[in-house]
């Protein structure tokens, strides 16, 4: 089995802080993974040290065998894609521009996007409906509409591993749908897809494999019914599995 990226006996945290450690698990081409956790359990913790933005506090993650510490930041750029938690932003460029942002690493060093890329970046607002956004301010637009131009940016890279940290989490119903089957349409392109998400219904529906975060470990990785049960997701989230069961009939029915 190829393999886009792997981590081996992993430890994450911040500092000295340990947040959770022994983490074990491969990602393959065309393969969608739901991470799940608690708030504050090391999602985001995680998703950064896979990214080689946070230095592992033991053990390594590899993408396409190497180590990601060792990757040449721009040349990572080009297979690897990073949708955060849509953020504010500082500086008022226009949307399009922060989508060719996406561009920089497939772009010279010394060079500025050229049509080519401004066509991609303009086809990659297309496809997640925010065309009309274009020439808007990024840091005038809704949350939501930021989320989407962040997936948008990451889509212009052009990657083949999309690491997205709650891409739904502030979008509306539709855009919510939109986007899940955006990413059914990226992993039948033969994309991974790395995402967290609080609704593990999202997880249940487009997930190849659901991976559980808490208690400082992995509790369970493995295919999305049999491993995101009431009574798994009941211990994950600290309520009754009565109440899980009854929410997710509601939610998936
Ligand atoms: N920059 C930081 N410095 C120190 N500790 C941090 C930092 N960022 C997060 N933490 C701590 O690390 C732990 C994991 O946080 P993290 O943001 O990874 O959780 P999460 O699962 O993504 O949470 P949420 O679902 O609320 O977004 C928390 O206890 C948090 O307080």
């Amino acid at each position: 089995m190829s393999v886009v990226l792997q981590a081996q006996s992993l430890s994450i945290g911040h500092g000295r802080r340990c947040v959770a450690q022994g983490l074990a698990f491969a990602l393959a081409p065309g393969e969608v993974l739901c991470l799940l956790g608690a708030n504050g359990s090391g999602k985001t913790t995680l998703l950064r040290t896979l990214l080689g933005l946070l230095p592992p506090l033991a053990g390594e993650v590899r993408c396409r065998g190497q180590n990601v510490v060792a990757w040449p930041r721009a040349a990572f750029a080009r297979h690897v894609g990073y949708v955060p938690q849509a953020h504010a932003g500082l500086f008022p460029f226009t949307v399009e521009d922060v989508v060719l942002m996406g561009r920089a690493a497939r772009v010279g060093r010394f060079s500025a996007p050229g049509a080519a890329d401004r066509q991609v970046a303009r086809h990659c607002l297309e496809l997640l409906g925010i065309a009309r956004l274009r020439a808007s301010v990024y840091t005038a637009i809704s949350g939501g509409e930021r989320q989407l131009a962040l997936i948008a940016r990451a889509l212009a890279q052009e990657p083949s591993l999309l690491v997205m940290d709650e891409p739904t989490a502030s979008l509306d119903f539709g855009n919510q749908i939109r986007v899940l089957e955006h990413i059914g349409r990226l992993r039948a392109g033969g994309m991974a897809v790395l995402m967290s998400t609080h609704q593990p219904e999202h997880a249940l529906r487009i997930a190849d494999r659901v991976a559980l975060l808490g208690g400082g470990r992995l509790q369970a990785i493995g295919a999305p019914r049999a491993t995101a049960t009431p009574a798994a997701l009941a211990a994950l989230y600290g309520v009754s599995e009565s109440a899980v069961a009854a929410s997710l009939n509601w939610t998936t029915a």
